[in-house]
């Protein structure tokens, strides 16, 4: 199959792990004799740089225009002025904003090996098999915002429509999953919560095979730690999406493993890990590439349309993690490069055995 990739790599470590996960998008395509083809583009305090804007135009009209998209991360402390008139993290949301991709899915899947490096017991960490599905381009990220010397205000706004569309795109997903789905809000508090409880239980009467619970969102902080494996699919607006998922990057080690997919409907699929620039560990080639490859692999299944190949490339993934080419977040020594290179040698391997076969 032939796809247009727009690889926009960003800042700190950005550039780093969308590197080692094109190298895997190549190794998928020479396998398969698929024709992609991938052109770089600026976003973030680097685009604020180069043209004064955290979202040129040329990159939106690529983005737009695309197959699929991948993102490395935006921001930094060089852009992180609080009287800065212009953010790179801007730049992302008016992409998302733009492509309209409302349904962000963030799995979480402990590998038993790494169980050890969470602070939780790891007795409870077996089974834990998360599928997190944030809204992506409304609430307090999107409302208006005003701000005096002393008074701020971030307005939290939805709609049913736009409550409905992220529920129905969880049951879903849930459909091919545990059939369950959570649905956190607060809704003894927040009129927008009350709206999002409503429209759940109404979506979920449109699938009676697939079960609804709700949870308030603070008890859910809680729960993520001390039931991880009580839960299938957990969808939830965008702030509280948000917070649960770094939360969650504690049950699988480390947040550098986390990978999304950022879905609308009949647009350009936006593909990121969910770390942000890291600028603690930028340019030093130590950050972790599994959140960027496992990235892609959610690219070749929702937007390429490559199941199998999106499979192997997460059992390539398993299989580092099993011989211990760890990063440091980790508690190995591998930098970013080795972990890439020892992916795609057991891509090459499991190809081996398939020819073997
Ligand atoms: N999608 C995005 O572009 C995105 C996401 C989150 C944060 N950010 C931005 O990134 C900047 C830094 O934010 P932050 O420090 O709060 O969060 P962060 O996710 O960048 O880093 C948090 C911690 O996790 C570590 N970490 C993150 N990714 C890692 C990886 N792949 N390998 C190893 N360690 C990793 C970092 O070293 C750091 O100690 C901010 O400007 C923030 O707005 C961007
Ligand atoms: C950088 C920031 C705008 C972003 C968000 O809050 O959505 C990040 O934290 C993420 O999780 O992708
Ligand atoms: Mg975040």
């Amino acid at each position: 199959m032939k796809a247009r990739i727009a690889i926009l790599p960003g800042d700190g470590i950005g550039p780093e792990v969308t590197a080692a996960a094109v190298s895997v998008l190549r190794d998928v395509a020479a396998r398969g004799g698929h024709e992609f083809s991938f052109s770089e583009h600026l976003i973030g305090g680097c685009a604020i740089d180069a043209q004064g804007d955290p979202l040129p135009a040329e990159t939106l009209i690529v983005a737009k225009q695309a197959d699929a998209v991948l993102l490395g991360a935006v921001g930094g402390p060089r852009w992180s002025d609080p009287k800065a008139k212009v953010r790179p993290e801007q730049g992302l949301l008016r992409l998302r904003a733009e492509l309209g991709v409302y349904a962000n899915l963030r799995p979480v899947r402990v590998h038993p090996r790494l169980a050890e490096l969470s602070p939780l017991k790891s007795d409870r960490l077996g089974g834990v098999d998360l599928l997190f599905v944030r809204e992506l381009t409304g609430g307090a990220y999107f409302g208006a915002k005003t701000r005096t010397a002393d008074t701020a205000t971030d307005e939290t706004r939805y709609t049913t429509p736009e409550v409905e569309r992220v529920c129905r795109r969880a049951f879903q997903l849930a459909r091919s999953r545990g059939r369950r789905v959570t649905s956190v809000d607060k809704a003894n508090v927040l009129e927008t919560s009350r709206l999002w409880r409503e429209t759940a239980q109404r979506v979920a009467h449109e699938f009676p095979d697939v079960a609804l619970e709700h949870q308030l969102v603070d008890s859910m902080a809680m729960l993520l730690l001390t039931r991880p494996a009580a839960y299938d699919v957990i969808v939830t607006e965008n702030l509280f999406g948000d917070i649960l998922t770094d939360e969650a990057a504690a049950l699988v080690g480390s947040l550098g493993l986390l990978p999304s997919a950022s879905l609308g409907d009949g647009t350009s699929g936006l593909y990121e890990p969910i770390h942000g620039s890291a600028p603690d560990i930028a340019g030093r080639g130590v950050a972790n590439p599994i959140g960027a490859i496992l990235s892609v692999a959610m690219m070749l299944r929702y937007s390429l349309d490559l199941p199998e190949e999106a499979g192997r490339v997460e059992a390539a993934v398993d299989r580092v993690i099993d011989a211990g080419v760890l990063t440091r977040d980790l508690g190995g020594e591998a930098g970013t490069r080795e972990v890439t290179a020892a992916v795609l040698a057991q891509l090459a391997a499991l190809a081996a055995t398939r020819e073997a076969a």
